[in-house]
């Protein structure tokens, strides 16, 4: 008995050795676990990773009266030259970090795009409507952005030729159509402000593809209250009587009960058309889920909003380029006059596969889409804190890749102020060219802006000629950048007659107008 107590107490003896054995190897686990996370663990957050380089400016206004008080290019060219390819900044009451190196881009849009979220102000979200594509990300986001892009196929867009080809001529006849007689010239001229003219033309293209066929009084009251939301879009969010952003807001409301109207007849009637709108019509989820009207109309919104000012700025860019580049000019007046010709002098309409097939033309584009840069950058917001070359991106900072910085950038595009379409002979370095973005927000309606375009040039250089008027320099933004003015000009339609009399190369009393008035502009120019 005795021997078993002693047995016993050291059998409880060894039982506690064992226990604090234990005990100490869960202390030394913990501690090792403790020492992983400060030293190891925590070397990736913020108090081992640095911030980028750049200043925050002053308390909450930042560096925002910089940038609003030069040419927003040269602020993020003079940063990028002074911290390099990623900085930091304080715009608009969010501290930022500027990206302007492709690499930088592809991280946030791309590779890791899921710890970046897209980010607006909420008065323009609630302008436009919440629920809009581009506003969200993940499940909502992916099938949303499916039924647009859908809609934009180039299967779809095959389709859409002769109708877009209708509204070009249209529009450019409407520029000639309503003669003035300028004091200040011989001729008959049409004195217009291209800016505003193509605006009209890709809301028409807009309408076009998201509805098919429209009434003409639902077009027109569509025009008319979404003319105001834009106007308001880019003003001062205050909501008092009289304000563009008031203004704005009311329209916004109208273009809502419109769009119902709409929906509901396209309901009734069980239209099955392609364009956007039937799309969204005819989702359904698994369970027969189908979208809200609310969903509907704001993705509408949205998708016109983001194809109407893009587009127009892209193409008045082109008349831009072509008018400052007469040999350019003539280049692609050639390219297009063999379509023209075969089109038994354009009584023919364009057919995909000749839209498909202008390389001069296409060149020239995507040269003007380099040097404009439309969208000059994007906003993104970190969802965490990540970290990028040893830099920290805390969470809730907003993340600007910069597209014009890396469109500008001799490394990747030597001469880079050069106007040159014949540097896409070669294909551009991979995420070095982004003028519709990149990755899961990338721009769906990319083909669709590049058709208009090509069609517009087509029958703008083969139909008629023209002339900038005023100051042929400078740019505005509205948000997005046009020349200075929205560069007016005046047009004139030629008649094939005049055409053929002139011969190709030909010197009419309007050319020597013409390279008179351009020759300050001349630069030789490369196809
Ligand atoms: C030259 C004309 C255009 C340019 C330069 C342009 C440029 C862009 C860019 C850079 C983005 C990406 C923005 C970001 O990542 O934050 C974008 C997105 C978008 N674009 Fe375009 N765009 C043009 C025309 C169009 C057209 C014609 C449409 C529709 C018919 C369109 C519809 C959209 C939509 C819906 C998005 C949002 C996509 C998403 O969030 O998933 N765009 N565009």
């Amino acid at each position: 008995m005795h021997s078993g107590a002693t047995n016993n107490k050291r059998n409880f003896a060894c039982l506690l050795e064992e226990r604090e054995g234990i005990m100490l190897v869960h202390i030394n686990v913990f501690l090792v676990a403790l020492i992983w996370y400060f030293f190891v663990r925590r070397r990736n957050s913020r108090d081992t990773a640095k911030l980028p380089p750049g200043s925050l400016g002053w308390p909450y206004i930042g560096e925002t009266l910089h940038l609003y008080s030069q040419d927003p290019n040269h602020f993020f060219a003079k940063k990028q030259k002074k911290y390099g390819e990623i900085f930091k900044t304080h715009i608009l009451g969010c501290p930022s970090i500027m990206l302007a190196s492709p690499e930088a881009a592809r991280f946030v849009l791309v590779n890791q795009a899921h710890l970046f979220k897209p980010t607006y102000p909420k008065s323009k979200e609630n302008l436009i409507g919440p629920l809009a594509l581009f506003f969200h990300q993940g499940e909502y986001h992916a099938r949303l952005r499916k039924l647009v892009q859908g809609s934009l196929s180039l299967d779809n867009l095959r389709g859409l030729v002769p109708n877009i080809e209708a509204l070009a001529v249209s529009a450019l006849d409407s520029w000639a159509g309503g003669h003035i007689i300028s004091k200040f010239c011989l001729h008959l001229y049409v004195l217009t402000n291209n800016f505003v003219v193509q605006l009209q033309l890709s809301f028409e293209v807009g309408i076009l593809t998201i509805f098919g066929h429209l009434e003409a009084n639902q077009i027109e009251k569509l025009r008319e209250n979404y003319s105001i939301l834009d106007k308001g879009y880019n003003s001062f969010p205050i909501k008092l009587p009289g304000t563009p952003f008031k203004k704005a807001f009311l329209a916004r409301k109208r273009l809502q009960v419109i769009l119902c109207e709409i929906i509901s007849e396209r309901k009734e009637k069980k239209a099955t058309e392609k364009g956007l709108l039937g799309c969204l019509l005819n989702w359904k989820d698994e369970n027969d889920e189908t979208l809200s009207e609310d969903q509907i109309a704001d993705n509408i919104i949205g998708v016109l909003f983001a194809a109407q000012d893009t587009t127009a700025s892209a193409l008045t860019w082109i008349l831009k380029y072509l008018h400052d580049h007469p040999k350019l000019l003539e280049t692609v007046k050639a390219e297009q006059e063999i379509i023209f010709q075969h089109n038994d002098d354009g009584n023919l309409t364009l057919t995909w596969a000749q839209t498909r097939n202008m390389p001069i033309t296409y060149k020239l584009m995507l040269e003007s889409l380099r040097m404009a840069t439309i969208i000059s950058f994007t906003f993104r917001e970190a969802v965490t804190d990540v970290e990028y070359k040893g830099y920290l991106i805390p969470k809730g900072w907003k993340v600007m890749p910069l597209f014009r910085n890396i469109h500008q950038n001799p490394e990747f595009f030597p001469n880079p102020e050069q106007f040159d379409p014949s540097r896409f002979k070669v294909a551009p370095k991979p995420n070095t060219f982004m003028p519709f973005g990149s990755g899961v927000h990338a721009c769906p309606g990319n083909e669709l802006a590049k058709l208009e375009m090509l069609i517009m040039v087509h029958h703008l250089v083969t139909k008629y000629r023209w002339e900038v008027v005023g100051s042929r320099s400078g740019i505005q933004y509205g948000p997005f950048p046009v020349p200075i003015h929205g560069l007016p000009a005046r047009f004139k339609k030629e008649s094939t007659r005049e055409k053929r009399a002139m011969g190709s190369g030909g010197i009419s009393k309007w050319d020597s107008v013409w390279s008179i008035s351009s020759a300050n502009a001349w630069t030789s120019c490369k196809i």
